[in-house]
């Protein structure tokens, strides 16, 4: 299984269990996104929600540039990056908070993935950022414009999305990506986060979430991210971006 969803004391959980291939996402883990998101979009009994990847040296590695690279127009892309969007917004508006627990590298998608997420706790020797630019691509399942959207220093922003560079954790935190750089274990450093938030109701934590996002509902924020999806695709079907995932899944061979 590539994936597993745990529900525990009113905590869940979605790790995506790919460690050998960097935790990338391909349509069995989209599919195991969207059921969890099933699983408890209505459940109000829920407190938080935990998105996490296997082992400790991947969050999640993007897209699977493996089974993507055989989308070769924008067409073809088109749908696969629109799905991702719908993905992403709809962890952005969940009614709980939501955990990026970035326990190891967080790039392209995996990085638009974290930032969907209301907190993301990083761990000091986790790397992160949007590196589609090394691929000729932008963000395509609506990352960047959910960066842009949650009120970041705009010219900062905008280098950490164009430069394509990956950031440590001091600089994810320094650019307020990072909520938390924890060191050591990661269930003790979720725990120690979770702990002072659990003393107070979750009626309490999800009135907060719902006033903090509501905007979202109606500022056509998933219209947006659609039309990322859209730019990206346009990009996905240059010769750059086909030679450059080419490279990348030759360089160990
Ligand atoms: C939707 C838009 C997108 O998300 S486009 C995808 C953007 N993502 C990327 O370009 C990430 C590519 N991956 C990386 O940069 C590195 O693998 C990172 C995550 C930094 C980890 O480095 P490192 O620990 O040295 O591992 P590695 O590169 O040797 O990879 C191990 C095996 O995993 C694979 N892998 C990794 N990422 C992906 C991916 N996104 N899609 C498909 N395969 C991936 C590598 O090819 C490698 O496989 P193999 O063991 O050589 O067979």
């Amino acid at each position: 299984m590539s994936y597993s969803i745990k529900i525990d004391q009113s905590i869940a959980y979605f790790t995506i269990n790919r460690p050998a291939m960097r935790n990338a996402v391909n349509y069995d883990v989209m599919e195991g996104l969207e059921s969890f998101l099933d699983q408890i979009e209505d459940d109000p009994e829920i407190s938080f929600a935990v998105i996490t990847g296997e082992g400790d040296l991947a969050f999640c590695s993007g897209g699977d540039l493996s089974d993507f690279h055989g989308f070769h127009t924008a067409e073809d892309a088109f749908p696969m990056l629109s799905r991702g969007a719908s993905i992403l917004y709809r962890i952005a508006t969940l009614p709980m908070p939501t955990i990026a627990l970035v326990n190891g590298a967080a790039v392209g998608g995996g990085c638009e993935l974290a930032t969907a997420c209301d907190y993301r706790l990083v761990a000091s020797h986790a790397r992160a950022g949007f590196i589609q630019g090394t691929l000729a691509i932008t963000a395509g399942w609506g990352g960047a414009t959910l960066l842009f959207e949650k009120n970041g220093p705009h010219d900062r922003l905008l280098q950490f999305t164009s430069r394509a560079s990956i950031h440590s954790p001091e600089q994810l935190l320094e650019l307020g990506w990072a909520t938390e750089v924890y060191e050591g274990d990661t269930e003790v450093a979720l725990d120690q986060f979770l702990a002072p938030k659990l003393n107070v109701h979750r009626n309490v934590h999800r009135a907060y979430k719902s006033i903090a996002t509501r905007k979202w509902k109606t500022n056509g924020l998933e219209h947006a991210m659609q039309e990322e999806a859209r730019v990206c695709s346009v990009l996905w079907e240059s010769d750059a971006h086909h030679e450059a995932v080419q490279r990348f899944l030759t360089k160990s061979k």
